[in-house]
């Protein structure tokens, strides 16, 4: 039967370019090839086939230019996933293309991809398609790369990071597998293609990315290779020169990924957290609990870094290093301050949550809750984590405006009785009523903290003093 299974395989082989080395691999093409033509039914891949991409696919045939998709389109396809974003890769040059799609009156999308190949052509202006030239990356700092343009799609495939990344799909179905990345996919293994340390030398964010696919791909949270860790821990310090947005991009998605508890344990253990703005004593231990129990109520990335942070001195460090958004910090910041409140008494503990959304003022008040909903998942408080999503917060009925035109002009005076008012209201469980409410304006007026009286004297007198001189 195996002679069988060899010479269909032999057969097979005649139209691809695939490289078998194992009997694994053997039995894997195999299959890939009585299901070439199940495979061209495949959703994921059926799917991809707009009139766009069959104009381009025309396009290309026509002027004699390969184009097959590349990399990680390939991968999720392979794992029955629609890819979020294709790319293709051809043996046209940047100037071929150019060529090609101004004769055939393609619009060009000007981009800064050109240098390194990707050209950019929009279709029936509706479809936008990146298509990058071969290439080779002769010089690199570990950051950016020089390249040289190929024809050879190994030599392309060879410079690109893990083998599961490495394959090429080409649009009759035929997939193009130079490093043996189908196995490895079906095998869960993630490896980078040929020697570790030289990928990672070429682009020092692929450390992250390689983690990063770990969470998504490997079944168990602690199969590395030693190779690959020794690789890593090796060239942990490269990753200090690489910019704090594509660190952050990587990190948000391990964090909040398969197996991320572990993955950040050995993160931690290869000496990366220096070189990427993580606490030095990253509290481990809360990350293994905030991620058990807030894994399953999808955690903002922000919420599940929190639980390495201590003291919220540290979100500087973080804010120095990464360039997380101020709703970012915010969340972060508010997890820290509120984590420790869930050891409270449950029934309090909403009205509590809710009144700190409802003091915040109205602009901001919906993103206050989902902070604090951040909170509830960092507590892992299902039940109450609902009752806050759920709920709709009420408008509370007085504005600033209505108490300027009580008298009350002076910012601080105004917040003052307007947080008094906010706290009665919600005593009431936000029952009280516009009139009921505006009626206790005067008697709160004479509470306002002599301070802010005073302040708010003077600059009456400026206001005055300033209206007089103006007439
Ligand atoms: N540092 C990098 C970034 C990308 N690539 C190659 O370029 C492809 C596309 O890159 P990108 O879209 O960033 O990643 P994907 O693998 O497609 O992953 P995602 O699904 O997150 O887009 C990768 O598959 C890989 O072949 C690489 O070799 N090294
Ligand atoms: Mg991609």
């Amino acid at each position: 039967m195996l002679a069988g299974v060899f010479r269909s395989i032999a057969s097979g082989l005649k139209h691809t370019r695939i490289r078998p080395q194992t009997l694994q691999h053997y039995l894997a093409l195999q299959s890939l090839h009585t299901n070439r033509t199940m495979k061209l039914d495949k959703p994921e891949f059926k799917n991809l086939f707009t009139p766009e991409l069959n104009r381009l696919s025309e396009l290309f045939a026509k002027y004699e230019y390969e184009l097959r998709i590349a990399g990680g389109a390939v991968r999720d396809i392979l794992m029955g996933k629609q890819p979020q974003d294709l790319d293709f890769a051809t043996t046209a040059t940047p100037e071929e293309m150019k060529v090609m799609f101004e004769k055939e009156g393609v619009r060009m999308l000007n981009t800064r991809g050109e240098e390194h190949g990707t050209i950019t052509a929009r279709i029936n202006n509706k479809e936008n398609f990146e298509v990058t030239t071969l290439r080779v990356d002769v010089v690199t700092d570990g950051r950016h790369a020089e390249v040289e343009f190929t024809t050879d799609w190994k030599i392309d495939a060879e410079r690109r990071d893990l083998t599961i990344n490495s394959m090429f799909l080409g649009l009759d179905g035929t997939l193009y597998d130079y490093f043996d990345g189908w196995t490895d996919l079906q095998n869960r293994r993630v490896a980078f293609v040929g020697d570790a340390t030289k990928r990672i030398q070429e682009d020092y964010l692929r450390i992250l990315r390689y983690f990063r696919f770990y969470g998504r791909i490997a079944e168990m949270p602690n199969q590395h290779e030693d190779s690959t860790l020794e690789a890593i821990r090796e060239n942990a310090g490269g990753l200090g020169g690489i910019s704090g947005e594509r660190i952050w991009t990587e990190l948000k998605k391990i964090v909040v990924g398969n197996h991320a508890a572990p993955i950040m344990r050995c993160m931690y253990n290869l000496g990366l957290p220096k070189y990427i703005g993580l606490p030095l004593e990253g509290n481990l231990d809360e990350f293994d609990q905030v991620y058990a129990r807030a894994r399953d109520l999808q955690p903002r990335p922000m919420t599940m870094v929190a639980a390495l942070l201590e003291q919220p001195g540290q979100m500087d460090d973080i804010i120095t290093r990464l360039k997380i958004s101020i709703e970012e910090r915010k969340t972060g910041l508010l997890v820290m301050q509120l984590r420790r409140e869930g050891e409270q008494q449950t029934e309090q503990l909403l009205k509590h949550y809710q009144g700190i959304v409802l003091k915040t003022p109205g602009t901001e008040q919906k993103q206050m809750s989902d902070r604090v909903c951040e909170v509830l998942k960092y507590q892992g408080d299902a039940s109450l984590l609902s009752e806050l999503q759920t709920w709709t917060i009420p408008r509370f009925p007085v504005t600033g405006k209505h108490l300027m035109e009580k008298g009350i002009f002076f910012g601080a005076e105004v917040g003052w009785v307007k947080d008094k008012l906010v706290a009665l209201w919600i005593e009431s469980d936000c029952s009280l009523t516009f009139e009921e409410l505006m009626a206790r304006v005067d008697d709160l007026r004479k509470e306002v903290p002599k301070e802010i009286q005073e302040k708010a004297a003077k600059k009456k007198t400026r206001f005055a003093k300033k209206m007089k001189t103006d007439k």
